[in-house]
């Protein structure tokens, strides 16, 4: 299964020139550090020691069979296990250098600067607007209406949905197609100017029309943002991402660049899981 010729035939074949730009060859920095890190939901063990670096200006893939602690390690990432009862987090993660679960830490600051898009579409019961704004509301972000009108825009335009909307910006999120909220979403993650955005499985409920706009967006905010994407589709992992980490049962098997993960895994477990025997 040639999953990388994927890469060229959707509708993807003008950010494949994205692909090949120079910035490309440069190793680019690392933004996230995870060392030896754990989950435990109660007794039942779901993460055993990951460690990774996530790099800045890429997407970062996590992928294995269901059960394996892709989405446990994500939400790790923003602590968003917190909000599970039960669930206790061991080992370091940094961003930029700093501890992200340092005692003095302030999450609701950490979830703006690591947003999180989820796999069913959530928008807000509130407008398209005030989706988007509410954000930077919160954290007072904006001087003057003039200055949240400009955010709201920015967020709507970089999350390639603001042609679509501009005329209607008063009417309920709600009311778009699942491919259009998935974007008001990203645009609602965008505003509070996060440095890190975090997918959980963000196509699995949109048709291939909308899945292929979101690898696009994906594909162009990589220039600007530290990516990670949780996806049950290898060809999506292949398609949008610049590195890949094999999960399996709890453990982060191999992790590189999604190029030689796919075309030479060094692991056998790896190798089954992108050939289809395990999974
Ligand atoms: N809130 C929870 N309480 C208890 N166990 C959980 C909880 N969330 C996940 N688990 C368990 O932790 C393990 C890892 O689950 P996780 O959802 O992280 O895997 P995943 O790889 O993202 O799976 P999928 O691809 O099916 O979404 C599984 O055994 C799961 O049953």
């Amino acid at each position: 299964m040639d999953l990388l010729a994927g890469k060229v035939k959707p509708t993807a074949a003008k950010s494949l020139s994205a692909k090949l730009d120079p910035m490309d060859m440069i190793e680019p920095n690392i933004r996230l550090t995870a060392r030896d890190v754990t989950v435990h939901y109660g007794a039942k063990q779901a993460l055993h020691g990951i460690s990774i670096d996530i790099p800045d200006r890429a997407v970062t893939a996590f992928i294995g069979p269901s059960g394996c602690g892709k989405s446990t390690f994500l939400r790790c990432i923003n602590r968003m296990n917190d909000t599970i009862e039960g669930a206790k987090v061991g080992g370091k993660i940094e961003l930029d250098g700093q501890d992200i679960y340092a005692q003095d830490l302030d999450v609701v600051e950490l979830r703006a600067r690591v947003g999180m898009v989820f796999q069913k579409p959530n928008p807000f019961p509130k407008s398209i607007y005030d989706n988007v704004a509410y954000g930077p509301r919160i954290h007072g972000l904006a001087r003057s209406k003039t200055d949240l009108d400009e955010i709201v825009t920015s967020s709507l335009r970089k999350a390639g949905l603001f042609e679509e909307v501009k005329d209607r910006l008063q009417e309920p999120g709600t009311g778009l197609s699942g491919g259009q909220q998935q974007r008001l979403c990203i645009a609602r993650a965008i505003a509070v100017g996060p440095e890190v955005i975090l997918m959980d499985e963000p196509c699995s409920a949109l048709d291939p029309i909308a899945t292929a706009i979101i690898e696009e967006l994906i594909d162009e905010l990589r220039a600007n943002y530290t990516i990670v994407i949780v996806t049950h589709s290898m060809q999506q992992a292949a398609r949008v991402s610049q590195k890949t980490a094999f999960f399996h049962l709890g453990n982060l098997i191999e992790q590189g660049d999604t190029e030689e993960i796919f075309t030479n895994p060094v692991n056998k477990q790896t190798q089954d899981y992108i050939m289809g025997r395990i999974g």
